[in-house]
């Protein structure tokens, strides 16, 4: 039986319809990814979800219980990090976990948790007086500290460096490793694609698509693409005669990046291998999970950045 049963849930603000029609499910253990651009709908959904917004249509479910009920042993097996989160600026680390644990029967142990959020350290450390990937690690903390069954975590990463981001990333496979069910919300197109194991893909309110991301990628453009730096210049006609050859960009720096259709790679060599050019550093670029974001949602925003500026030959 699913841990949380989503279905056609509605939420509108006065005139804002922030969600129109959105139903998923989440399985036990998973990592459940919420995927959309701003304003999609996602916070909403999932404040709705925690129980945190009162729903105006649609049936929620959360560990058969549903949360618009305020029911306490269901808060109690709920972990929540919302984006909107703000502790005290002088609040420390150690006592913002006390407080959040003397708001359960069993909380987890404090040490350990700090220990499993690379916090230990810090632990004295007034709130306004850590880093934004500490303020971010503890915010974690705060959500799990009740031992929840389940975990609602929103924009998780967001703000964090590079390093951070990674360091959090393998922090959620070690909290999904102890069995907690995760729902993620991102607009992080490689923090879905690294940590989850289903995603719902939201647009203006509604479920767009809900998917693996190596499904959803699939969706995407079914276009592939070659990229290389050709060892000496490369007349452009020699590509674009190819039957399969639709487009050719040159990157700045030289690369070249050409899309087509079935048979592309082969022709693209041949034809290179007949003009004597090597092409050098060659990869064949899959469809990606930005793309099918782009494709099914029309957004020309898609935060993660592809292929960088493409400039056509002349
Ligand atoms: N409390 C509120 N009052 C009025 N409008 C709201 C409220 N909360 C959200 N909205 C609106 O509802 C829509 C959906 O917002 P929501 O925060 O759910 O989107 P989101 O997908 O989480 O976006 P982001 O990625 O920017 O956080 C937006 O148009 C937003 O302005």
């Amino acid at each position: 039986m699913p841990v949380i049963e989503v279905e056609h849930l509605r939420k509108y603000y006065g005139d804002v319809h922030a969600v129109e029609d959105v139903s998923f499910s989440v399985e036990r253990g998973e990592i459940f990814g919420i995927l959309g651009r701003n304003g999609a709908g996602k916070t909403t959904s999932v404040e709705c979800v925690a129980g945190l917004a009162q729903r105006d249509g649609g049936r929620i479910a959360v560990l058969g219980h549903d949360p618009q009920d305020g029911d306490v042993a269901l808060r109690e097996r709920l972990g929540v990090q919302l984006q909107r989160n703000a502790l005290p600026d002088k609040l420390r680390v150690g006592e913002a976990l006390e407080l959040y644990a003397s708001f359960y029967r069993e909380p987890a142990d404090g040490d350990e948790l700090l220990a499993l959020l690379g916090l230990a350290d810090v632990r004295d450390r007034a709130f306004d007086a850590l880093s934004g990937g500490q303020q971010q690690r503890l915010s974690i903390a705060l959500a799990l500290v009740g031992r929840p069954e389940v975990a609602i975590l929103d924009e998780l990463t967001t703000g964090l460096d590079p390093a951070a981001r990674r360091a959090t990333w393998e922090l959620i496979g070690r909290v999904r490793d102890r069995g907690v069910t995760i729902v993620l919300v991102t607009h992080f197109m490689e923090e879905a694609e690294r940590l989850c194991d289903r995603v719902a893909l939201i647009d203006a309110g509604r479920v767009v698509a809900l998917d693996t991301p190596a499904g959803l990628a699939a969706r995407g453009d079914r276009e592939q693409r070659i990229r290389f730096r050709p060892e000496r210049p490369v007349d452009r006609a020699l590509l674009t005669a190819l039957a399969p050859v639709t487009s050719v960009d040159r990157l700045v720096g030289g690369e070249l990046i050409v899309g087509g259709g079935d048979g592309l790679l082969l022709a693209v060599v041949a034809a290179l291998a007949e003009a004597g050019i090597e092409p050098l550093e060659l990869r064949l670029e899959q469809s990606s999970l930005e793309d099918a974001f782009v494709a099914l949602t029309g957004a020309q925003d898609a935060p993660a950045a592809a292929a960088g500026p493409a400039e056509a030959i002349a």
